[in-house]
Protein backbone atom coordinates (compact mmCIF):
# COMPACT_ATOMS: atom_id res chain seq x y z
CA UNK A 1 0.00 0.00 0.00
CA UNK A 2 1.67 3.79 -0.73
CA UNK A 3 2.90 5.30 2.09
CA UNK A 4 1.63 8.66 3.36
CA UNK A 5 3.71 11.35 4.98
CA UNK A 6 1.54 12.28 8.31
CA UNK A 7 4.30 14.74 9.23
CA UNK A 8 7.53 16.87 8.79
CA UNK A 9 10.11 18.08 11.28
CA UNK A 10 12.76 20.36 10.34
CA UNK A 11 16.12 21.55 12.65
CA UNK A 12 18.49 23.67 11.79
CA UNK A 13 17.94 23.01 8.07
CA UNK A 14 18.13 25.45 5.37
CA UNK A 15 16.82 28.98 6.73
CA UNK A 16 14.08 27.09 9.67
CA UNK A 17 15.99 26.90 13.35
CA UNK A 18 12.29 24.59 14.23
CA UNK A 19 9.25 23.52 12.39
CA UNK A 20 6.89 20.93 12.54
CA UNK A 21 3.89 20.34 10.04
CA UNK A 22 1.39 17.38 10.86
CA UNK A 23 -1.87 16.10 9.83
CA UNK A 24 -0.56 16.36 6.03
CA UNK A 25 -3.55 15.24 4.07
CA UNK A 26 -2.96 14.45 -0.03
CA UNK A 27 -2.44 17.81 -1.08
CA UNK A 28 -0.46 20.21 1.02
CA UNK A 29 -0.27 23.70 -0.39
CA UNK A 30 2.94 25.90 0.83
CA UNK A 31 1.64 29.43 0.69
CA UNK A 32 4.08 32.27 1.42
CA UNK A 33 6.41 35.35 -0.04
CA UNK A 34 9.22 34.84 -1.87
CA UNK A 35 12.31 33.44 0.41
CA UNK A 36 10.41 32.26 3.28
CA UNK A 37 11.04 28.81 2.51
CA UNK A 38 9.18 26.85 0.11
CA UNK A 39 11.54 25.87 -1.61
CA UNK A 40 13.56 24.54 1.12
CA UNK A 41 10.51 22.67 2.41
CA UNK A 42 10.13 20.80 -0.74
CA UNK A 43 13.66 19.95 -0.92
CA UNK A 44 13.57 18.12 2.63
CA UNK A 45 10.61 16.03 1.50
CA UNK A 46 12.94 15.04 -1.59
CA UNK A 47 16.12 14.48 0.32
CA UNK A 48 13.72 12.28 3.20
CA UNK A 49 11.83 10.40 0.07
CA UNK A 50 13.84 10.28 -3.65
CA UNK A 51 17.35 10.75 -1.20
CA UNK A 52 18.51 13.51 -3.61
CA UNK A 53 18.15 17.36 -3.69
CA UNK A 54 17.37 19.16 -7.13
CA UNK A 55 19.60 22.18 -6.02
CA UNK A 56 22.50 19.07 -6.23
CA UNK A 57 24.88 21.21 -3.86
CA UNK A 58 26.76 20.09 -0.64
CA UNK A 59 25.32 18.84 2.47
CA UNK A 60 26.75 21.05 4.43
CA UNK A 61 24.61 24.06 2.58
CA UNK A 62 21.37 22.43 4.23
CA UNK A 63 22.38 22.76 7.78
CA UNK A 64 21.16 26.56 8.94
CA UNK A 65 23.79 29.29 8.78
CA UNK A 66 25.59 29.33 12.33
CA UNK A 67 24.98 26.03 13.26
CA UNK A 68 26.53 22.70 12.90
CA UNK A 69 24.13 19.97 12.56
CA UNK A 70 20.95 19.74 10.69
CA UNK A 71 17.82 17.65 10.54
CA UNK A 72 15.15 16.46 8.77
CA UNK A 73 12.85 13.99 9.34
CA UNK A 74 9.17 12.54 8.51
CA UNK A 75 6.69 10.33 9.27
CA UNK A 76 4.74 8.47 6.98
CA UNK A 77 2.30 5.14 7.63
CA UNK A 78 0.49 3.05 5.09
CA UNK A 79 -2.63 2.50 7.79
CA UNK A 80 -0.41 -0.89 8.73
CA UNK A 81 3.15 0.22 8.97
CA UNK A 82 4.47 3.43 10.57
CA UNK A 83 7.91 4.82 9.52
CA UNK A 84 10.25 7.63 10.65
CA UNK A 85 12.86 8.47 8.28
CA UNK A 86 14.97 10.89 9.40
CA UNK A 87 18.34 12.69 7.71
CA UNK A 88 20.96 13.64 10.14
CA UNK A 89 23.79 16.74 8.37
CA UNK A 90 27.00 17.28 10.32
CA UNK A 91 29.55 19.07 8.02
CA UNK A 92 29.72 18.07 4.95
CA UNK A 93 28.08 14.61 5.40
CA UNK A 94 24.76 13.17 6.00
CA UNK A 95 23.30 9.83 7.69
CA UNK A 96 19.88 8.66 7.46
CA UNK A 97 17.90 6.44 9.92
CA UNK A 98 14.84 4.52 9.80
CA UNK A 99 12.43 3.92 12.84
CA UNK A 100 15.75 5.06 14.98
CA UNK A 101 18.10 2.65 13.00
CA UNK A 102 20.87 3.60 10.84
CA UNK A 103 20.17 3.03 7.22
CA UNK A 104 22.94 3.59 3.90
CA UNK A 105 20.70 5.97 1.60
CA UNK A 106 20.80 2.92 -0.66
CA UNK A 107 18.72 0.79 1.65
CA UNK A 108 15.75 3.62 1.51
CA UNK A 109 15.77 4.09 -1.94
CA UNK A 110 12.29 3.36 -3.34
CA UNK A 111 10.67 3.23 0.18
CA UNK A 112 8.45 6.58 -0.31
CA UNK A 113 9.47 7.44 -4.11
CA UNK A 114 8.82 11.36 -5.17
CA UNK A 115 9.08 13.35 -8.18
CA UNK A 116 9.90 16.71 -8.26
CA UNK A 117 8.83 19.63 -10.75
CA UNK A 118 10.87 22.85 -10.79
CA UNK A 119 10.89 26.31 -12.91
CA UNK A 120 14.31 25.16 -13.28
CA UNK A 121 13.28 21.97 -15.22
CA UNK A 122 13.05 23.88 -18.10
CA UNK A 123 16.46 23.02 -18.71
CA UNK A 124 15.40 19.73 -19.11
CA UNK A 125 14.70 20.75 -22.78
CA UNK A 126 16.67 23.67 -23.12
CA UNK A 127 19.99 22.63 -21.52
CA UNK A 128 22.53 20.14 -21.86
CA UNK A 129 22.38 16.16 -22.45
CA UNK A 130 23.82 16.06 -18.95
CA UNK A 131 20.77 17.54 -17.36
CA UNK A 132 18.42 15.06 -19.21
CA UNK A 133 21.13 11.54 -18.34
CA UNK A 134 21.06 12.75 -14.90
CA UNK A 135 17.11 13.33 -15.04
CA UNK A 136 17.19 9.45 -16.13
CA UNK A 137 19.66 8.37 -13.59
CA UNK A 138 17.54 10.13 -10.48
CA UNK A 139 14.78 8.26 -11.89
CA UNK A 140 16.40 4.98 -12.30
CA UNK A 141 18.00 5.02 -8.95
CA UNK A 142 14.87 5.25 -6.96
CA UNK A 143 13.17 2.41 -8.85
CA UNK A 144 16.11 0.00 -8.94
CA UNK A 145 18.89 -0.17 -6.28
CA UNK A 146 21.37 -1.92 -8.77
CA UNK A 147 20.90 1.04 -11.28
CA UNK A 148 22.06 3.09 -8.27
CA UNK A 149 25.38 1.30 -7.63
CA UNK A 150 26.21 0.56 -11.14
CA UNK A 151 25.47 4.35 -12.03
CA UNK A 152 28.12 5.33 -8.95
CA UNK A 153 30.53 2.82 -9.81
CA UNK A 154 30.18 4.00 -13.35
CA UNK A 155 31.40 7.57 -12.33
CA UNK A 156 34.08 6.33 -9.99
CA UNK A 157 35.89 4.56 -13.24
CA UNK A 158 35.14 7.51 -15.19
CA UNK A 159 37.29 10.09 -12.60
CA UNK A 160 39.70 7.25 -12.75
CA UNK A 161 40.46 7.34 -16.47
CA UNK A 162 40.41 11.30 -16.84
CA UNK A 163 43.11 11.06 -14.08
CA UNK A 164 45.39 8.58 -15.88
CA UNK A 165 44.38 11.00 -19.22
CA UNK A 166 45.04 14.30 -17.51
CA UNK A 167 48.76 12.87 -16.26
CA UNK A 168 49.45 11.40 -19.88
CA UNK A 169 49.55 7.96 -18.00
CA UNK A 170 50.93 4.77 -19.72
CA UNK A 171 48.53 3.78 -22.68
CA UNK A 172 48.24 0.31 -21.10
CA UNK A 173 47.06 1.53 -17.89
CA UNK A 174 43.90 3.35 -19.61
CA UNK A 175 43.74 0.58 -21.53
CA UNK A 176 43.03 -1.70 -18.40
CA UNK A 177 40.53 1.19 -17.13
CA UNK A 178 38.46 0.77 -20.76
CA UNK A 179 37.70 -2.43 -19.80
CA UNK A 180 36.55 -1.43 -16.61
CA UNK A 181 34.98 0.78 -18.21
CA UNK A 182 33.13 -1.51 -20.81
CA UNK A 183 32.23 -4.10 -17.83
CA UNK A 184 29.82 -1.02 -15.59
CA UNK A 185 29.51 1.52 -18.70
CA UNK A 186 27.44 -1.60 -20.97
CA UNK A 187 25.60 -2.46 -17.96
CA UNK A 188 24.77 1.58 -16.97
CA UNK A 189 24.00 1.93 -20.89
CA UNK A 190 21.50 -0.68 -20.79
CA UNK A 191 19.89 0.60 -17.42
CA UNK A 192 19.68 3.79 -18.99
CA UNK A 193 17.74 2.44 -22.83
CA UNK A 194 15.25 0.08 -20.79
CA UNK A 195 14.07 3.05 -18.68
CA UNK A 196 14.07 5.11 -21.54
CA UNK A 197 12.07 2.80 -23.37
CA UNK A 198 9.52 2.80 -20.51
CA UNK A 199 9.50 6.37 -20.12
CA UNK A 200 9.31 7.35 -23.68
CA UNK A 201 5.80 5.92 -24.68
CA UNK A 202 4.44 8.03 -21.76
CA UNK A 203 5.79 11.28 -22.59
CA UNK A 204 4.57 11.29 -26.05
CA UNK A 205 1.38 10.28 -24.94
CA UNK A 206 0.96 12.26 -21.99
CA UNK A 207 2.38 15.13 -24.52
CA UNK A 208 -0.54 14.57 -27.15
CA UNK A 209 -2.37 15.39 -24.50
CA UNK A 210 -1.43 18.74 -23.06
CA UNK A 211 -1.03 19.99 -26.92
CA UNK A 212 -4.10 18.38 -27.78
CA UNK A 213 -2.31 16.49 -30.58
CA UNK A 214 -1.14 19.51 -32.70
CA UNK A 215 2.31 18.31 -33.02
CA UNK A 216 4.08 15.07 -32.83
CA UNK A 217 6.89 15.02 -29.70
CA UNK A 218 9.71 12.00 -29.95
CA UNK A 219 12.57 11.22 -27.89
CA UNK A 220 15.00 9.11 -28.67
CA UNK A 221 18.35 7.60 -26.72
CA UNK A 222 21.26 7.95 -28.46
CA UNK A 223 24.41 6.39 -27.08
CA UNK A 224 28.20 7.81 -27.18
CA UNK A 225 29.46 5.26 -30.23
CA UNK A 226 26.57 6.84 -32.23
CA UNK A 227 23.02 5.98 -33.50
CA UNK A 228 24.25 2.96 -35.64
CA UNK A 229 23.21 0.21 -32.82
CA UNK A 230 20.77 2.58 -30.94
CA UNK A 231 17.96 -0.02 -33.50
CA UNK A 232 18.76 -3.25 -31.95
CA UNK A 233 19.17 -1.80 -28.21
CA UNK A 234 15.72 -0.08 -28.78
CA UNK A 235 14.49 -3.29 -28.53
CA UNK A 236 11.92 -3.61 -25.08
CA UNK A 237 14.22 -6.13 -22.81
CA UNK A 238 12.20 -9.03 -21.15
CA UNK A 239 11.61 -8.72 -17.72
CA UNK A 240 13.86 -10.83 -15.16
CA UNK A 241 11.23 -12.25 -12.71
CA UNK A 242 12.31 -10.63 -9.33
CA UNK A 243 10.26 -7.45 -8.75
CA UNK A 244 13.02 -5.21 -8.42
CA UNK A 245 15.58 -6.83 -11.37
CA UNK A 246 12.17 -6.23 -13.67
CA UNK A 247 11.93 -2.88 -13.09
CA UNK A 248 14.17 -1.57 -15.73
CA UNK A 249 14.15 -4.69 -17.70
CA UNK A 250 17.77 -6.43 -17.41
CA UNK A 251 19.01 -6.71 -20.62
CA UNK A 252 18.80 -9.47 -22.94
CA UNK A 253 22.19 -11.18 -23.26
CA UNK A 254 21.88 -10.61 -27.02
CA UNK A 255 21.87 -6.57 -26.54
CA UNK A 256 24.18 -6.60 -23.81
CA UNK A 257 26.46 -8.28 -25.74
CA UNK A 258 25.82 -5.63 -28.45
CA UNK A 259 26.32 -2.97 -26.29
CA UNK A 260 29.60 -4.01 -25.42
CA UNK A 261 30.99 -4.74 -28.59
CA UNK A 262 29.91 -1.03 -29.43
CA UNK A 263 31.46 0.89 -26.30
CA UNK A 264 34.43 -1.46 -27.00
CA UNK A 265 35.21 -0.45 -30.50
CA UNK A 266 34.38 3.45 -29.97
CA UNK A 267 36.86 3.39 -27.15
CA UNK A 268 39.52 1.64 -29.11
CA UNK A 269 38.94 3.36 -32.33
CA UNK A 270 38.94 7.30 -30.59
CA UNK A 271 41.64 6.15 -27.82
CA UNK A 272 44.15 8.33 -29.63
CA UNK A 273 41.71 11.13 -29.82
CA UNK A 274 40.86 10.44 -26.00
CA UNK A 275 44.70 10.84 -24.97
CA UNK A 276 45.23 13.37 -27.04
CA UNK A 277 42.38 16.13 -25.57
CA UNK A 278 42.81 14.68 -22.02
CA UNK A 279 39.58 13.26 -21.26
CA UNK A 280 36.78 10.39 -21.62
CA UNK A 281 35.04 10.92 -24.60
CA UNK A 282 33.04 8.06 -24.75
CA UNK A 283 31.07 6.03 -22.34
CA UNK A 284 27.05 6.59 -21.23
CA UNK A 285 28.42 10.07 -19.75
CA UNK A 286 28.28 11.08 -23.31
CA UNK A 287 24.97 9.73 -24.23
CA UNK A 288 22.69 12.39 -25.54
CA UNK A 289 19.08 12.13 -25.17
CA UNK A 290 17.25 13.95 -28.25
CA UNK A 291 13.66 15.76 -27.80
CA UNK A 292 11.72 16.60 -31.24
CA UNK A 293 8.70 17.95 -32.16
CA UNK A 294 7.61 17.20 -35.60
CA UNK A 295 11.33 15.82 -36.17
CA UNK A 296 12.73 18.86 -35.33
CA UNK A 297 15.42 19.24 -32.09
CA UNK A 298 13.02 20.63 -29.39
CA UNK A 299 15.57 22.34 -27.27
CA UNK A 300 16.69 25.12 -30.99
CA UNK A 301 13.05 25.02 -32.12
CA UNK A 302 10.20 24.82 -29.45
CA UNK A 303 8.28 27.67 -28.09
CA UNK A 304 8.45 28.40 -24.86
CA UNK A 305 4.99 26.73 -24.60
CA UNK A 306 6.15 23.95 -26.58
CA UNK A 307 9.15 23.22 -24.07
CA UNK A 308 7.22 23.45 -20.75
CA UNK A 309 4.52 21.16 -22.28
CA UNK A 310 7.38 18.38 -22.52
CA UNK A 311 8.44 18.95 -19.71
CA UNK A 312 5.41 18.61 -17.96
CA UNK A 313 4.79 15.52 -20.05
CA UNK A 314 8.69 13.84 -18.75
CA UNK A 315 7.46 14.81 -15.17
CA UNK A 316 3.92 13.47 -15.58
CA UNK A 317 5.78 10.41 -17.18
CA UNK A 318 7.92 9.99 -14.73
CA UNK A 319 5.30 8.99 -11.79
CA UNK A 320 3.70 6.94 -14.31
CA UNK A 321 6.64 4.65 -14.43
CA UNK A 322 7.49 4.82 -11.15
CA UNK A 323 4.13 3.52 -10.37
CA UNK A 324 4.50 0.68 -12.54
CA UNK A 325 7.99 -0.34 -11.70
CA UNK A 326 7.41 0.17 -7.84
CA UNK A 327 3.46 0.03 -7.49
CA UNK A 328 3.13 2.90 -5.63
CA UNK A 329 2.30 6.15 -6.42
CA UNK A 330 5.04 8.77 -6.03
CA UNK A 331 5.08 11.86 -3.87
CA UNK A 332 4.58 14.91 -6.24
CA UNK A 333 6.68 17.83 -5.44
CA UNK A 334 5.77 20.72 -7.32
CA UNK A 335 7.22 23.75 -6.70
CA UNK A 336 6.11 27.27 -7.93
CA UNK A 337 5.25 25.90 -11.22
CA UNK A 338 1.73 27.13 -11.47
CA UNK A 339 2.89 30.51 -12.51
CA UNK A 340 4.71 28.83 -15.50
CA UNK A 341 1.64 27.07 -17.11
CA UNK A 342 -1.28 28.39 -19.16
CA UNK A 343 -4.95 27.18 -18.17
CA UNK A 344 -4.39 23.45 -20.26
CA UNK A 345 -0.77 22.75 -18.94
CA UNK A 346 -2.43 23.59 -15.48
CA UNK A 347 -5.68 21.74 -15.96
CA UNK A 348 -3.07 18.43 -16.60
CA UNK A 349 -1.18 19.12 -13.77
CA UNK A 350 -4.00 19.18 -11.44
CA UNK A 351 -5.21 16.40 -13.37
CA UNK A 352 -2.35 14.48 -12.35
CA UNK A 353 -2.59 16.04 -8.46
CA UNK A 354 -5.95 14.86 -8.30
CA UNK A 355 -4.56 11.40 -9.29
CA UNK A 356 -4.08 9.77 -5.59
CA UNK A 357 -0.51 11.02 -5.36
CA UNK A 358 0.45 12.87 -2.21
CA UNK A 359 1.22 16.30 -3.43
CA UNK A 360 2.99 19.24 -2.05
CA UNK A 361 2.57 22.27 -3.86
CA UNK A 362 4.26 25.99 -3.54
CA UNK A 363 3.11 29.32 -4.38
CA UNK A 364 3.74 32.78 -3.74
CA UNK A 365 -0.42 33.19 -4.83
CA UNK A 366 -3.09 31.29 -3.68
CA UNK A 367 -5.20 32.40 -6.51
CA UNK A 368 -4.25 29.81 -8.68
CA UNK A 369 -6.14 27.34 -6.88
CA UNK A 370 -10.01 27.37 -6.97
CA UNK A 371 -11.92 26.70 -3.98
CA UNK A 372 -13.15 23.36 -4.40
CA UNK A 373 -9.10 22.27 -4.10
CA UNK A 374 -8.56 24.46 -1.71
CA UNK A 375 -11.08 23.03 0.23
CA UNK A 376 -9.46 19.60 -0.03
CA UNK A 377 -6.01 20.86 0.81
CA UNK A 378 -4.41 21.53 3.76
CA UNK A 379 -3.38 25.18 3.31
CA UNK A 380 0.04 25.94 5.21
CA UNK A 381 0.96 29.77 5.73
CA UNK A 382 4.80 30.43 5.84
CA UNK A 383 6.87 31.36 7.47
CA UNK A 384 5.25 28.96 10.13
CA UNK A 385 3.34 31.33 13.18
N1 LIG B 1 21.79 27.02 4.89
C1 LIG B 1 20.97 28.07 5.02
N2 LIG B 1 20.88 28.74 6.20
C2 LIG B 1 20.04 29.80 6.33
N3 LIG B 1 19.26 30.26 5.34
C3 LIG B 1 19.31 29.63 4.15
C4 LIG B 1 20.16 28.51 3.93
N4 LIG B 1 20.00 28.10 2.65
C5 LIG B 1 19.09 28.94 2.10
N5 LIG B 1 18.67 29.86 3.00
C6 LIG B 1 17.68 30.95 2.83
O1 LIG B 1 16.40 30.41 2.70
C7 LIG B 1 15.56 31.45 2.21
C8 LIG B 1 14.35 30.83 1.55
O2 LIG B 1 14.66 30.10 0.42
P1 LIG B 1 13.58 29.31 -0.48
O3 LIG B 1 14.30 29.03 -1.73
O4 LIG B 1 12.98 28.17 0.24
O5 LIG B 1 12.47 30.44 -0.69
P2 LIG B 1 11.04 30.36 -1.36
O6 LIG B 1 10.01 30.56 -0.29
O7 LIG B 1 10.91 29.15 -2.21
O8 LIG B 1 11.08 31.66 -2.25
P3 LIG B 1 10.67 32.01 -3.78
O9 LIG B 1 9.18 32.21 -3.76
O10 LIG B 1 11.41 33.28 -4.01
O11 LIG B 1 11.14 30.89 -4.63
C9 LIG B 1 16.46 32.35 1.37
O12 LIG B 1 16.45 33.65 1.95
C10 LIG B 1 17.86 31.75 1.54
O13 LIG B 1 18.86 32.69 1.69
Amino acid sequence: MTLRIESLELRNFRNYDEAVIDGLGDITVLVGENAVGKTNLVEGIQLLTALASFRHGTFDQLVRHGESQGRAALRATDGNRQLDIELLLAGKTRKYRLNNKAKRPLDLKGLIPSVIFTPDDLDLVKGSNTGRRTALDVLGSQVNKSYYTVRRDYEKVVRHKNRLLKDEADPTLVEAIDEMLVTVGSQLTMYRIALFERLRPHMVGKYREISGGREEMEARYVPSWEAGLSKEADEPAPPEGAHEASSTSAPSSLVRDEVRDALSRALHERAAEERRRGRALVGPHSDQILLTLDGQDASIYGSQGQQRSIVLAYKLAEAAVIEEILDQKPVLLLDDVMSELDGRRRAALVEAMEGGSQTFITTANIDYFDEDMLARSKVVNLPLA
